[in-house]
């Protein structure tokens, strides 16, 4: 008989964590047994969320480490950074597996962690010992993890554009940029002043330009890609949506590389069922993926030039954030990688 996975979600009132409820809903072989807020401790998890009314049947407990580890297979974190650290190495100590959806564990060097993220880590063992979770990368180390560090939204839209070109090293490691938008739920349920109807609609803004936090991760992902460091022109913005990224990523041709462009993506993609790379020259919208967990990609190389131009979309929510970290659990406990993920995008 095919067992049940018991999941547990630690910070399970926000917007990472309700996606993580809504699609484990539908998984066919887990069911959320334990879901935490300290705010919503002992409410109804469908008084806060009407949408899973009739699906989950759940209160909100307090985090308690002994309550995860007991009555969960594998736990999903989806806390801020700076509070993981100090809450998942307990629970891998007490042999739960972890999907961490925070940033704690994404960056191997620890020194470059502290750097970006203004925190001495507490778990540094454990940074060394975590493999980051991009399935279309990491697949063999994720099926063994103890603990998935779950890449960042933005990280997850600008590596699957650009790994197949640094690969293939048909590209210059020079003037590389990624040009991101990102939806307002990227900035999580907590209120921010800048997050506020009337700050983020109708407008549009970049930010982090100096340097954004998820530039060292990135960039680490395209070096190990690359086999040499390589340096990215990150602009983020915040776009007047409530989900989705989309990331457009340029980067000159190496001599006369450009005339296999699409099949080298399609080559690189094929096995890798939520990247969809889409017939040359297409333009998808981040409507395209809402609510999926799928990343679309159109190659571009304007007038046949040396400047090739990636455009990426997500769900930052689903494939940038609760839907990959599903799929990393589907790969750690050797389930179709598909499952519970297998549903079309919302349109419109
Ligand atoms: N939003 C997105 O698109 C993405 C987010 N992420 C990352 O995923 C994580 C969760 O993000 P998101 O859901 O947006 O964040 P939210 O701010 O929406 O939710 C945070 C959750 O963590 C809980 N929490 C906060 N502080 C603590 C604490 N000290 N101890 C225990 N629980 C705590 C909160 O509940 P309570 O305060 O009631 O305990 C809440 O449930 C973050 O690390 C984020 O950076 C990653 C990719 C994309
Ligand atoms: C729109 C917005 O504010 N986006 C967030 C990034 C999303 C996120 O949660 O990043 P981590 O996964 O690394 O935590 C930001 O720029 O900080």
């Amino acid at each position: 008989m095919e067992t049940t996975l018991r999941v547990g979600i630690l910070g399970g009132s926000g917007y990472t964590g309700v996606e993580l409820l809504r699609i484990l809903a539908g998984h066919p072989r887990a069911e959320v047994t334990v879901v935490t807020s300290r705010q919503a401790a002992g409410q109804p998890v469908a008084d806060m969320f009407p949408s899973l009314r009739g699906w989950v049947d759940l209160e909100f407990e307090e985090p308690d480490t002994d309550r995860l580890a007991e009555g969960c297979d594998l736990v999903f974190c989806g806390v801020p950074h700076g509070v993981a650290m100090h809450q998942v190495p307990a629970l891998l100590d007490r042999g739960v597996r972890v999907v961490d959806l925070s940033a704690d564990f994404r960056i191997a060097d620890r020194a470059v962690y502290e750097e970006w993220y203004k925190e001495t880590h507490a778990a540094p063992a454990w940074l060394e010992r975590a493999v980051y979770g991009l399935p279309e990368v990491n697949t063999p180390a994720i099926r063994d993890a103890a603990l998935v560090a779950n890449p960042g939204c933005y990280p997850t839209a600008v590596q699957l554009a650009f790994l197949p070109l640094l690969e293939a090293g048909v590209i210059s490691r020079e003037g590389m940029i990624a040009d991101a938008k990102s939806g307002a739920s990227g900035g999580g349920r907590e209120a921010k002043t800048h997050l506020l109807l009337a700050e983020a609609s109708d407008s549009m803004s970049a930010y982090g330009v100096a340097g954004h936090r998820h530039l060292p991760e990135i960039e680490q992902g395209l070096s190990r890609a690359a086999g040499e460091s390589v340096a990215l022109t990150f602009v983020p913005h915040l776009a007047p949506m409530i989900r989705g990224i989309h990331a457009d990523c340029y980067a000159l041709l190496d001599g006369e590389a450009g005339a296999g462009l699409q099949d080298l993506f399609e080559a690189r993609f094929g096995g890798s069922p939520f990247v969809d790379v889409m017939p040359e020259g297409s333009h998808p919208g981040t409507r395209s993926v809402r609510g999926s967990n799928f990343c679309r990609l159109a190659v571009h190389r304007p007038r046949g030039g040396r400047q090739v131009v990636v455009l990426s979309v997500i769900d930052n929510l689903v494939k940038g954030a609760a839907g990959q970290a599903v799929q990393n659990m589907n790969l750690m406990f050797g389930l179709p990688e598909e499952a519970g993920l297998d549903t079309p995008p919302m349109q419109p």
